[in-house]
């Protein structure tokens, strides 16, 4: 008997001991009584659905009460009028957002994310990859619009040589040389009062193109040749990225049409998407040939296209990842640098302090780059960093929820997507000291240390395991361009002040007549 009692006894010593190690709210009373007092989801507050429509006639063109372009103002709204939880139900045809203005719910959220983080974006370009080309993608579909273990699987297979340290740094010297092109091009295309054109947005585009180019597909595209004409291939993928990832906000977010029959946008789209695999299909294909026939004695040898031709002898690897890296990495740098030129152009102060270090980096201002002068170059990345900040070029990121989560007290179900307004948390004082003063020393080691600057409120690449996979090309090309042009030209802009807008990305809105004039020294 006293045997049977000491089994029983052990027994359920052992089933407690293993409840309290694998359930999380017996470990941690703290978290049961949370979800206990928790309110249901519900209750969060938003702006009232109505019948059939819901909420997404509210981003319809007349009707709607916000503008896409206007994304970035309407995020705010959202925030000043409903607070840090806001939810944007009954929308046809998606999940609900709900938009989170919290940095240390955003922090909890991409802390507790598993292996696969869920991305919710671009379900036209989804779409397109799993079921327009399905017979192109297969299961092998890439990074971009695409989630689970397929996502896992491609992204193992291309990050290592893409984020390495060690391959970015070999692009310093070809991405100086198309920059310097393009450099020379702006002179070129000076007015007689020393003024970039009224397009000159769209001469970013092109050397933003040929930056990725070279990066992902080995080659120069020749987009920075002057008179392109407009039938020539660089501006023929010019105008098709432009296409795709300006009309992707129309796609998404406004009543999905495109979903039930093709719609002309949805149409073009399809034509876009189709021109980009032609044209990587053909440069993949021509590096692979070059591959064969080089004698290869190190991988140090090797290009970044040619270390995945390597691994991956099927080029549907390659090709599929040089579509993506195009697919988001025009648009987004491209923007990105309007953002920061027109800042420079219109901060002398800044302009000043920047100069001044590159002065102290570049004594010789023909002498190449290499990684030493730019990691030198503390003042301008804290300058970037604080154009990020303040006007954050994507305006937001996100998760799909895939786990319950209590979120500001409120039970969030899985299957929500969350998203986290950059634009308006870097900007909020709570989590930024001083954050209506543009100021990027903030960034800089050495800076005030009672200067709050919350890690998760501005985050402009993202975070974790899905983070930007472009970000360290980003960075170098950002830093080529900007030390190249500061430190040997000064930069003005002489016109009326321009706002911010989003067409795609957050940028200013207007022509970017740059005054450029030589310095002297
Ligand atoms: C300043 C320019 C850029 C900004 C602000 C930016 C920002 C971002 C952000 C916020 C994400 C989402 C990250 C997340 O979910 O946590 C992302 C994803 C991505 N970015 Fe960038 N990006 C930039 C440039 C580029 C460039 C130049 C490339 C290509 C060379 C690129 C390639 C990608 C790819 C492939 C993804 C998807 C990663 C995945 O889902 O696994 N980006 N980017």
């Amino acid at each position: 008997m006293a045997n049977k009692i000491t089994k029983i006894t052990k027994t359920l010593i052992r089933h407690r001991s293993q409840t309290l190690l694998t359930d999380p709210e017996t470990f941690c009373p703290a978290q049961a009584q949370e979800k206990q007092r928790a309110k249901p989801y519900s209750q969060v507050p938003g702006p009232k659905a109505i019948p059939i429509l819901g909420n997404t006639w509210r981003l319809m063109p007349i009707v709607g009460q916000y503008d896409i372009s206007d994304m970035a103002r309407v995020s705010l709204l959202l925030y000043q009028d409903y607070g840090k939880i806001v939810k944007l139900s009954n929308l046809v045809g998606r999940p609900d957002l709900l938009f989170l203005y919290d940095a240390d719910e955003i922090e909890k959220i991409y802390r507790q994310e598993g292996p696969t983080p869920f991305r919710p974006s671009m379900p036209c370009l989804v779409k397109y990859k799993s079921d327009v080309r399905k017979d192109f993608f297969g299961v092998e579909a890439g990074v971009v619009g695409v989630h689970g273990e397929p996502w896992r699987i491609f992204r193992t297979k291309v990050q290592k040589p893409i984020l390495q340290l060690r391959t970015v740094k070999k692009y310093i010297e070809p991405i100086e040389a198309v920059t310097e092109d393009f450099i020379q091009r702006m002179l070129e295309m000076r007015d007689s009062n020393q003024e970039m054109p009224h397009d000159f947005d769209n001469e970013i585009h092109k050397w933003a193109l040929e930056c990725i180019g070279r990066v992902s597909l080995d080659t120069r595209l020749g987009c920075l040749d002057a008179n392109l004409p407009t039938d020539s291939e660089p501006q023929k993928i010019i105008n098709a990225a432009k296409y795709a990832l300006r009309n992707i906000a129309l796609l998404e977010l406004r009543f999905p049409f495109w979903r039930y029959f093709p719609t002309t946008i949805w149409t073009n789209y399809v034509k876009n998407m189709d021109y980009f695999i032609e044209i990587c299909t053909k440069y993949i294909d021509e590096a692979m040939a070059r591959l064969k026939t080089k004698e290869v004695k190190d991988e140090k040898d090797l290009s970044l296209v040619e270390r995945i031709l390597a691994s991956e002898p099927n080029p549907k690897t390659a090709t599929i990842l040089a579509l993506d890296l195009i697919l988001v990495g025009i648009d987004t740098i491209s923007m990105a640098v309007c953002s920061i030129l027109y800042q420079i152009a219109t901060r002398p102060d800044q302009q000043q302090k920047l100069y001044e270090e590159l002065r102290r980096v570049m004594p010789d201002p023909r002498e190449p780059l290499d990684s030493n002068k730019l990691e030198e170059m503390v003042f301008l990345k804290a300058f970037v960093k604080e154009v990020f900040r303040v006007y954050s070029t994507v305006i937001g990121n996100g998760r799909t929820l895939q786990e319950d989560m209590i979120l500001l007290g409120y039970k969030v179900p899985k299957g929500v997507q969350v998203v986290f307004p950059t634009v308006v948390t870097g900007n909020m004082a709570e989590y930024v000291s001083e954050a209506d003063q543009f100021y990027p020393e903030r960034w800089m080691k050495g800076g005030d240390e009672n200067f709050k600057l919350h890690p998760f409120a501005s985050l402009p690449y993202g975070y974790g395991a899905r983070m930007c996979l472009g970000r360290r090309f980003a960075d170098l090309e950002i830093q080529v361009l900007l030390a190249k042009l500061i430190r040997t030209y000064k930069l003005e802009f002489n016109h009326k002040p321009l706002e911010y807008k989003v067409s795609f990305m957050y940028a200013p809105d207007g022509e970017l007549r740059f005054k450029m004039t030589k310095r002297k020294d």
